[in-house]
């Protein structure tokens, strides 16, 4: 069996010399399965005891900078960051990059699904269930160079929600062309055909 290549940035990214700069506990989960197969075993801000910096950008991407660039900065390793949210049409892109602030202090999602759930309804019977998943990847080297992706996917969203896998608004989110919610689905088939699985995908094509 021949052996794939191993690119140069690979090498660079050895097991357990990657910082995941995020401290939710969903996203590790699912960051860690997609660098898996790259033999790539993260440690998260949490574990080194990182702070949580202030997102005071106004994009996905420019969030996903400052959290990558502070891990990067306090470790000295390369770090990657996730930032992303769950954008509705019919709410103007709300809750967009406020999507972790909806929850609230105590991060109840149900909370924010209820949120997102009586702004629809107040928006009336026309306004559709449209929405996508956006996440912004960003992965700083601790030369300051950075590198960002961007993913996406579409869908619509279901109330009540349904399902007890995953995170955040995955219960009530309904991939285009599937019929279990995010919240139902095998974890590994999300990870297959998230916005992170899309994003991480441009970046295993530009990085590695
Ligand atoms: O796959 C997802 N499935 C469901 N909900 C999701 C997903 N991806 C993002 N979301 C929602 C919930 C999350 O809390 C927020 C991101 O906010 P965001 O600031 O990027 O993350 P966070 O504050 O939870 O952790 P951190 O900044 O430490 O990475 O959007
Ligand atoms: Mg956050």
């Amino acid at each position: 069996m021949s052996e794939e290549p191993v690119p140069q940035a690979i090498r660079k990214l050895q097991p357990g010399r990657l910082v995941i700069a995020s401290h939710n506990e969903g996203k590790v989960r699912e960051i860690r399965a997609l660098l898996a197969p790259f033999g790539i075993d993260p440690i998260s801000a949490g574990a080194l005891d990182l702070p949580e910096p202030e997102e005071t950008g106004t994009t996905f991407i420019a969030n996903a900078e400052l959290k990558a660039m502070q891990a990067a900065d306090l470790s000295g390793l390369p770090a990657l960051a996730d930032d992303s949210g769950l954008c509705v049409e019919a709410l103007n892109g709300d809750p967009g990059i406020f999507s972790a602030r909806w929850a609230g202090p105590e991060r109840d999602f149900g909370l924010a699904m209820q949120r997102v759930h009586n702004k629809l309804v107040e928006a009336g019977p026309e306004a559709g269930r449209d929405a996508h998943f956006v996440c912004a990847l960003a992965l700083a080297w601790p030369d300051g160079h950075i590198e960002c992706f961007e993913g996406r996917v579409d869908g619509t969203l279901v109330w009540p929600p349904r399902g007890e896998h995953g995170f955040g608004y995955d219960p009530m989110f309904l991939l285009n062309g599937e019929s279990e919610t995010f919240g139902e689905m095998d974890p590994d088939r999300k990870h297959a055909m998230s916005h992170r699985a899309d994003a991480f995908a441009k970046l295993v094509a530009a990085v590695f």
